[in-house]
């Protein structure tokens, strides 16, 4: 992905499998979340694929999310004043057929799939721990819940994968384990993850598999350990210092 003179994202292949939690980690500016943008549509990649399930994904969001991928964003993009459940109906609409008119007369068609919409919505607000706050306003709540959301929001749409940018960014340590375990809730539930975070003993405890990338490039792929290990990574992202940290607390 080039922007003008600017090489965000050189050359990066990634593979994620069904069933898998992928981490992506890199220092400020490595091009992670311009990588996250060219799955998602939300960039045409100057160069290069996209493949889900056997189909290669136009770089269209809304047919993204239809075909099976759907993200949660750095910077939380929430419908402020929506309610905690209308926020994550939002995201159900992709999988129901009611056009405009339907909507518009509101006929029995209409009104038993919103019942139906709204019957998954609150399943899946229960499902990320928010099964008690449907009816908040979603900009009234904190910000580790607003987070919860995005992520119901996005499961919302059926993904076979979801991609999690900072899913842990100004949670504190207890929502952070609790994010944990909803992340390995939803690989149980089959689906592929792919998470952008900047904790790395939160990510080295999650993964599968570890991909980092400096200035656009992938710099070294593997297992957590190897991945953590690896000098390059120590040298190119952590600076040495908050590495040996996290380690420390292993
Ligand atoms: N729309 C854009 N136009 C021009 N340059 C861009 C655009 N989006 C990203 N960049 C540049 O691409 C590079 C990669 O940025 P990106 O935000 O993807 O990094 P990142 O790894 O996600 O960083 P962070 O960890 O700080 O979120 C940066 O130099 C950034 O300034």
């Amino acid at each position: 992905m080039r922007f003008g003179g600017l090489t965000a994202v050189n050359k990066v292949d990634m593979t994620v499998h069904e069933g898998e939690i992928v981490g992506l980690i890199g220092p400020n500016g490595a091009g992670k979340t311009t990588f996250f943008n060219c799955l998602t549509g939300l960039y045409k990649p100057t160069e290069g694929e996209v493949w889900l399930a056997g189909a290669e994904l136009p770089p269209k969001p809304r047919e993204v999310v239809v075909a099976g991928m759907a993200r949660t964003f750095q910077n939380i993009r929430l419908f402020a004043n929506m309610t905690a459940l209308e926020n994550v109906m939002v995201g159900r609409y992709c999988r129901t057929s009611s056009g405009p008119l339907t909507s518009i007369l509101r006929g029995p068609k209409f009104r038993r799939e919103e019942e139906a919409t709204r019957a998954r919505a609150q399943e899946l607000l229960t499902f990320v721990g928010l099964g008690g706050k449907g009816e908040h306003l979603a900009r009234n709540l904190p910000y580790g819940d607003q987070r919860r959301l995005e992520i119901a929001r996005a499961l919302a749409t059926d993904p076979k994968v979801v991609l999690l940018d900072e899913p842990t960014a100004g949670m504190n340590p207890r929502e952070t384990e609790e994010c944990k375990d909803l992340i390995f809730k939803i690989r149980d539930n089959g689906m592929a993850v792919v998470v952008i975070e900047h904790d790395m003993k939160f990510i080295f405890n999650l993964c599968d598999r570890v991909l980092c990338l400096v200035r656009g490039e992938l710099l070294v792929e593997g297992d957590p350990g190897t991945v953590q290990s690896d000098p390059r990574v120590v040298e190119a992202y952590i600076g040495g210092s908050e590495l040996d940290d996290e380690e420390d607390e292993h």
